[in-house]
């Protein structure tokens, strides 16, 4: 009887190489070469993302183990930081609390955290163990987490593929292809020109209805991405994605008024809570928003954020993040399609997103996936990864 079980212990745990801190690879990997970022104006940081740090922090794995011995898990981008928080701070509100108890795990984590939290790392903490905590509960209930959260609307979820090769993934049957933007305002005229040249030359390896997408990821400013938005609408841009530094909602907000309907704008991959959510929301700042489970507040939050967005029409695509997110997006019928991230180096490979951290992860094939109903979320941790436990309280 799962209301009276409780929760008798939480362990984070860090582990590096790919996993949750997915731009945590080795070499001669497309993620990391050349893409353009708030760094880029520092010319010593352009070539890499690693160089100015994307994969510090490494994955976080939070263990909650009930008083059964059942365990649940979840991973994310926290590493020994974000294991510190957990268990010496967090760790209180979990450990004793029915295993039922996700919503008031929640708001003492968020509350208690306030001080030093609000998004970020900290929220990315809270995503992690509150997907662990669904984790839980489903393997208690012997459930998919997708049964625990209203079931499934369609039968299995199409993806778009992210990666430098837009032309593979169509052949694959993902139904679009998105772009990292590889030069931002510091690399001048020239840079812009080429970004329009790789886009063009893509279009006509991919013909006129594949989707072709355009991430900036948070590197641009407000007159260069009304220039390159314009720019590649005349090669058929569906969207372009996270064109400012999150916190810039008025400059997403007059981005979203000069550009023509027709290219969408998108972000949120970097918000966190229904607060932030609905800042984007209602300042107008974009037509469909990316909330990563892993980083927003994690299922609990992201429903949420969901039900405000549904209320007004918007779409809600959450970035990446494996199973996690296709649990959720499979029940919402304002999620229609979801990212998949081709994490193999070339892109030429469907690759599990998360790897090598998880067992069982699914992934597309032909560009849908049918989410398993495997009780929680259905995978394993490798025990071919050594994790580490930093803080064991
Ligand atoms: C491909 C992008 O540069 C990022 O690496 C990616 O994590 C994210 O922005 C995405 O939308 O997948
Ligand atoms: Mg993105």
């Amino acid at each position: 009887m799962t209301t009276a079980s409780t929760i008798r212990s939480v362990r984070a745990f860090t582990v590096r190489g790919g996993g949750a801190d997915y731009h945590d690879q080795g070499d001669d990997h497309w993620i990391d070469d050349h893409i353009a970022t708030p760094m880029a104006k520092y010319p010593e940081y352009r070539q890499s993302r690693q160089s100015f740090g994307i994969n510090v922090l490494g994955t976080l794995v939070v263990e909650v183990e009930a008083d059964d011995g059942t365990t649940g898990f979840a991973v994310t981008t926290a590493g020994e930081p974000g294991a510190y928080i957990v268990e010496r701070h967090l760790a209180r509100f979990v450990e004793g609390a029915p295993v039922t108890a996700i919503e008031r795990i929640w708001d003492q984590m968020y509350s208690a955290s306030l001080f030093y939290g609000r998004k970020g790392l900290v929220l990315n903490v809270i995503s992690a163990i509150d997907l662990a905590l669904w984790d839980l509960l489903g393997k208690l209930r012997q459930e998919p987490v997708y049964a625990l959260i209203g079931g499934a609307v369609r039968d299995e979820q199409v993806f778009y593929a992210t990666g430098s090769r837009p032309d593979l993934a169509r052949k694959m049957g993902f139904i679009g292809g998105k772009m990292p933007v590889r030069h931002g305002p510091a690399e001048g005229a020239e840079g812009l020109t080429a970004t329009v040249e790789r886009f063009a030359a893509m279009r006509e390896e991919v013909g006129p209805d594949f989707w072709l997408m355009a991430d900036c990821w948070m590197s641009l400013d407000l007159d260069y991405a009304t220039r390159l938005g314009l720019a590649l609408r005349e090669h058929g841009l569906r969207w372009i994605e996270e064109a400012l530094p999150p916190d810039d909602y008025w400059g997403y907000s007059e981005l979203r008024k000069r550009l023509p309907p027709d290219v969408l704008v998108t972000t949120g991959e970097h918000e966190a809570t229904r607060w932030g959510f609905r800042l984007l929301l209602e300042m107008g700042c974009c037509d469909l928003i990316q909330p990563d489970v892993n980083w927003c507040g994690g299922l609990t939050e992201l429903l949420k954020i969901s039900a405000l967005a549904d209320s007004r029409g918007v779409l809600v695509v959450p970035h990446g993040s494996s199973v996690y997110s296709y649990h959720f997006a499979i029940t919402r019928h304002n999620s229609p399609f979801s990212e998949f991230l081709m994490m193999h180096p070339q892109a030429s490979e469907v690759v599990p997103m998360f790897s090598p951290l998880l067992l069982d992860e699914p992934v597309p094939v032909n560009g849908r996936l049918r989410v398993p109903d495997t009780p929680g979320f259905g995978v394993r941790l490798n025990p071919e990864c050594v994790l580490a436990r930093p803080y064991e309280h």
